[in-house]
């Protein structure tokens, strides 16, 4: 079983590992080779603690299977392993190569029970995960595959060996098409492939296909709104359809309601699909009614891709992928609005408005609060969307006076 084939994609030894023990500072990343070598202080503070190492990585040829089993592995570390076990996010990739990494995780179990080698021993049993162990041996350090005591097992000894920082953080490498779409085909054959256990897949399939004409005359201006949960979308949107005699549209059109709770569960590859989805039946939704009227658009791609993207991007705000990135770029095959505002407000009112509206919170809402770094990130890839990139609005005024400073900006780039 030569370590799990190499995980299937390159050697090991041609391979960095990344390990997030820390969110605010850069990843520890670190090689593999035949040879020993000292390791750096850096490095120390994770292999050279007490307590047995180990780390796990995903693999499997069907990405549908791999990001439910990465999705499962991580509840089951979360509810089975003790305190004294931490868990970080480690991922295996060819730097700066795309689509090269395989997530996974590492574990520092400090207790004295054999409750981690139970829970790896259960996953090991799953032939899409891998798990190797880490040993110490005065300044040195080797990785070498895990086996229960009761399996015995030939392993390579590969000498943990530092590594310099990648110039892409490794969590921006595999963006496209899994977190981020940037045609409708891609994302639609993500939910093809689910439908055998994502039933309701094949009813979003069927909407779309039945949405399908995106083609737009040129009509009425199409104004998008965009902003972080309780920047006051809602509110200013209500405010525009009425002064304007606009049409209010959403993203994820009212259309997919019925499913969003189902999607808002699944792994990041299949959940981004849907909402990516939704941007094209909205877009088809746009065409037809701004040749009546002009039209407000409450959340569209930005949202999609700046959401995706934060979530993506582990830690700090420098990992997000550089301005100018393609990533950022709109998809060519969506429908673009004439105009993007993005109301921001400070941390401290938006928990504010959050407060006085007293609703229940979603995950993710939860996690804005408690989150700034996750926060400061979707704020930066809002603003690092390209063609139409947004204009930033301050939206921490009044109602009537930010109804006022966006109705000046229509007029203005809209001539409305
Ligand atoms: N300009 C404003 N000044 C003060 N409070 C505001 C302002 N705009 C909206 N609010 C209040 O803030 C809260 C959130 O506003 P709203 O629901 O419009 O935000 P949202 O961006 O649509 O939120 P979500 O994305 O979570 O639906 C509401 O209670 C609303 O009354
Ligand atoms: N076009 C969109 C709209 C929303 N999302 C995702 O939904 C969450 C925010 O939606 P609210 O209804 O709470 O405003 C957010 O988590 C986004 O991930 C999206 O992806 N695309």
């Amino acid at each position: 079983m030569l370590q799990r084939a190499m995980f299937r994609c390159g050697q090991l030894s041609s391979r960095v590992f990344a390990v997030e023990f820390d969110l605010r500072t850069q990843p520890l990343y670190f090689t593999l080779s035949s040879n020993p070598q000292e390791l750096h202080h850096a490095h120390q503070q994770l292999f050279g603690d007490d307590g047995k190492l180990f780390s796990l990585h995903v693999h499997s040829d069907s990405r549908i299977e791999k990001a439910q089993a990465h999705a499962e592995i991580k509840h089951k570390l979360c509810v089975t392993l003790s305190q004294d076990c931490d868990v970080f996010e480690a991922s295996s990739f060819i730097p700066d190569v795309k689509n090269s990494v395989v997530k996974g995780f590492f574990i520092r179990d400090k207790s004295t029970t054999t409750l981690s080698e139970d829970t790896l021993k259960t996953l090991q049993q799953s032939k899409s995960v891998c798990v190797f162990s880490y040993k110490r041996e005065g300044e040195y350090c080797w990785q070498e595959l895990w086996s229960p005591v009761d399996q015995v097992q030939e392993s390579v000894r590969q000498y943990i060996t530092p590594a310099a920082a990648a110039e892409h953080h490794p969590s921006t490498l595999n963006i496209r098409n899994s977190d981020v779409f940037y045609c409708m085909d891609e994302a639609y054959k993500v939910l093809q492939e689910c439908t055998d256990i994502i039933p309701e897949s094949k009813e979003v399939l069927k909407l779309v296909d039945e949405q399908l004409e995106t083609s737009r005359a040129d009509g009425f201006p199409v104004i998008v709104i965009e902003g972080l949960d309780a920047t006051g979308k809602t509110t200013l949107t209500e405010a525009l359809r009425e002064s304007l005699n606009a049409t209010l549209l959403k993203s994820p059109p009212q259309c997919l309601a019925p499913f969003r709770q189902r999607f808002d569960s699944e792994p990041p590859l299949i959940r981004r699909a849907f909402y990516a989805l939704g941007n094209y039946i909205t877009a088809a939704h746009i065409g037809k009614e701004s040749l009546r009227a002009p039209v407000i658009v409450d959340r569209y791609w930005h949202s999609t891709a700046a959401y995706a993207i934060a979530t993506a991007v582990g830690g700090r705000v420098e990992n997000l992928p550089k301005p100018g990135s393609e990533l950022y770029r709109w998809p060519e095959d969506l429908l673009q609005p004439n105009l993007v505002l993005l109301l921001t407000v400070s941390p401290e009112e938006r928990l504010r408005r959050l407060r006085d509206r007293g609703q229940d919170k979603t995950v993710e809402e939860a996690e804005l609060e408690i989150n700034q770094l996750f926060r400061l990130k979707v704020e930066e890839a809002y603003k690092r969307i390209q063609n139409p990139a947004c204009i930033i609005v301050d939206a921490s005024p009044s109602p009537q006076e930010v109804l006022q400073q966006v109705q000046h900006l229509i007029r203005n780039k809209c001539h409305l």
